[in-house]
């Protein structure tokens, strides 16, 4: 089982192959006994890589190959975290994985999973940078939170984003009664949400029959914040996987139409998997770019949820963490920017649009819809929201904007 974490984080960290992606396709390779304390282990290694790499700069005193820096961070990871794995089982599996990838770094291995105690790591005293390697997050985005949101925020927004959250299941009401969900006996939690108790919502009767879809509480507050009514026309600019469009579409009891559209063909094809899965007749998806819409016509509601930094959402997608850049924003901001006006000019009088981003930054949120307001005065601001990540949910942003007659 240690070699195929190892052979996991390899993919993940080098190849930058998508570890939700890796898991799906290799999990059923891994014994079945170990899956959930495997995938556990490449989850948070990638969490706290940072931390973990942290540890092993201070105390190896010299160059650490790529691929023994990976076993190092997994074996400190059990010996950190887990504490029901006896720690002679981890150095001798990390010994035996090492003699297949480095035999000559053997006894250095050992002698760092020796001598590294997680209590005896010395971190900084500046608290920023303190927090900053203590939640792998980079400095850069520590302090842009600290000077956006004040260090308490911070703190909590950076230990929020190393969590294992629960799992939340939205019920599809045009194929499942209330009552079938009550007798499961999961909790309910919003409106259609219910929180799912355990890790296989994929092989659950109830997902392969479209009765219901997997969906973070915060995502499904976006849905519910768009308020579309049965029979009204929606538009859904930016929809792929098709999470927010088909909670919004049940919401309207399937009456009316929702026009689901995204840039990336691959990501269409999972929109038009929903759509049949789940049953509903009113839907339809196609690739368009949403920066440029054409000839759409009009619509009563449309949602925006633009491509984004995602820094609300790092506890559900570790990978966004080994791969964050302060760069990122300076294509996303004027993308997002392009969309939100090309969307704009679809909405009827007394419509709707509703802005919305997986991340929790200013300049994509707070201040994108501030600076549309100024350059779009037909347009109001009805309620804005953000929802900081905690331990129960992801973090998200949304603006409704009325259009006036
Ligand atoms: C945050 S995700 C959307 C998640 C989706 N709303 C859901 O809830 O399932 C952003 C999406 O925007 C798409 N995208 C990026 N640029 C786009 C563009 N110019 N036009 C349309 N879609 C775009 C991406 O392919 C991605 O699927």
């Amino acid at each position: 089982m240690r070699n195929w974490i190892y052979q996991a984080l390899c993919a993940i960290i080098l190849d930058q192959v998508y570890s939700n992606l890796y898991l799906r396709d290799h999990l059923d390779s891994c014994p079945k006994k170990d899956r959930a304390l495997a995938t556990r282990i490449v989850y948070g290694t990638i969490q706290n890589y940072g931390y973990l790499n942290y540890a092993i700069d201070k105390y190896a005193q010299k160059k650490v190959d790529k691929r023994v820096r990976i076993l190092l961070a997994m074996s400190l990871y059990q010996l950190f975290y887990l504490d029901k794995v006896p720690a002679y089982a981890i150095v001798d599996e990390a010994n035996q994985i090492c003699r297949k990838i480095s035999p000559k770094s053997r006894g250095f291995v050992n002698a760092m999973l020796h001598r590294i105690k997680k209590d005896q790591i010395h971190l900084p005293d500046d608290p920023l940078e303190s927090l900053s390697i203590q939640t792998s997050l980079p400095l850069w985005l520590i302090r842009m939170w600290n000077a956006q949101y004040g260090e308490k925020r911070t703190q909590q927004m950076a230990w929020a984003s190393l969590k294992i959250l629960p799992v939340y299941v939205r019920r599809n009401p045009i194929k499942a009664s209330s009552q079938e969900f009550e007798e499961a006996g999961w909790e309910k939690v919003n409106g259609d949400l219910y929180r799912y108790p355990k890790n296989d919502v994929a092989h659950h009767p109830f997902y392969r029959e479209g009765k219901m879809s997997v969906q973070d509480l915060g995502s499904y507050q976006i849905a519910c914040f768009v308020d579309a009514k049965a029979g009204m026309h929606v538009l859904d600019a930016c929809a792929a996987p098709g999470t927010k469009s088909m909670a919004i579409l049940e919401r309207m009891k399937d009456q009316g139409s929702m026009t689901c559209i995204d840039i990336h063909p691959h990501r269409v094809k999972l929109i038009q998997n929903e759509i049949r899965r789940l049953g509903v007749h009113h839907a339809k998806a196609f690739v368009c770019d949403a920066s440029e819409i054409d000839d759409l016509g009009v619509y009563d509601r449309i949602l925006c949820d633009v491509p984004c930094s995602g820094y609300g959402v790092l506890a559900r997608k570790p990978d966004i963490r080994l791969r964050l850049k302060s760069t990122d924003m300076d294509t996303l901001i004027p993308l997002q920017k392009k969309i939100l006006e090309s969307c704009a000019a679809h909405v009827k009088e007394k419509g709707q649009i509703v802005y919305s981003t997986c991340t929790i930054n200013k300049k994509e949120n707070e201040k994108q819809i501030e600076s549309f307001l100024q350059a779009h005065p037909n347009f109001s601001l009805m309620e804005e929201k953000i929802l900081f990540p905690n331990d129960q949910a992801d973090g998200f942003y949304m603006a409704k904007l009325e259009k006036e007659s």
